[in-house]
């Protein structure tokens, strides 16, 4: 299974945000959009309508982490924007499993993340009705902080509930070339990386090196051979 990386533009200059992402065009393979709204994470950063021209604008995929409340109610609108994956936080959400078939119908991958506490096991019903589950691996709402273990074990057990699906496993949130191994080597095939990709000097070189350092964990892992 091929090891995918999603560099955040959070760490971006959001003045110039289509030609940030094309420096990463030519070695990522998603643009990682965080949609934050200020009430589910203490952060505010940008919403549907730079959605829809980045969609248009963007030589990459959009893969757009909803941190915001009411998903139910906004997140379908993403999807009809033109972003290729949409994600909402369990937490947040009334009906998941609706909220997850209306994303699908919209034409996007449909993504559920999860907050570091809150457990895998908690939506292993519901997996299947889903294309990524993201495990946040720092609090949601900012870039930079740092790397918490305590998700690993989880990527692991989400790794086991997924053996038999289609759903990829994404780790957000302090991700660099220190973390990367142990997330792929847990479970993990879909990165995201901000800090460790726009703190470069070449972001597309640092999302080349993560990506060949994670498909090295992912083919020597216990899982590598799974999946498609
Ligand atoms: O969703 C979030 C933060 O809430 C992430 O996507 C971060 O933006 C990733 O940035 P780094 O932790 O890699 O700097
Ligand atoms: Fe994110």
């Amino acid at each position: 299974m091929a090891v995918q990386i999603a560099p955040s533009i959070l760490n971006a200059d959001f003045a110039h945000l289509a030609d940030e992402v094309g420096r990463i065009a030519p070695a990522a393979d998603w643009v990682h959009v965080d949609v934050m709204d200020g009430h589910f994470v203490p952060n505010l950063t940008l919403g549907l309508p730079v959605v829809e021209r980045l969609a248009q604008a963007s030589a990459l995929p959009l893969d757009c982490h909803l941190m915001i409340e009411d998903p139910d109610r906004w997140a379908p609108g993403y999807a009809e924007a033109g972003a290729a994956s949409v994600t909402f936080h369990v937490e947040a959400a009334r009906a998941p499993v609706r909220l997850a078939r209306d994303l699908r119908a919209a034409g996007a991958r449909a993504g559920l993340a999860l907050r570091p506490a809150t457990a895998v096991d908690s939506v292993r019903d519901v997996l299947g009705e889903v294309d990524m589950l993201l495990l946040m691996s720092v609090e949601p709402g900012f870039g930079g902080q740092g790397f918490l273990d305590l998700v690993l074990p989880k990527v692991r057990r989400a790794r086991e509930l997924v053996t038999d699906l289609d759903v990829r496993i994404q780790v957000d949130g302090g991700v660099s070339s220190a973390t990367i191994e142990r997330c792929v080597d847990a479970g993990a095939d879909v990165l995201v990386a901000g800090s460790a990709v726009y703190g470069a000097d070449d972001p597309a070189e640092a999302v080349r090196a993560l990506k060949a350092q994670g498909q090295a964990a992912a083919d020597a892992s216990w899982w590598g051979g799974a999946g498609s």
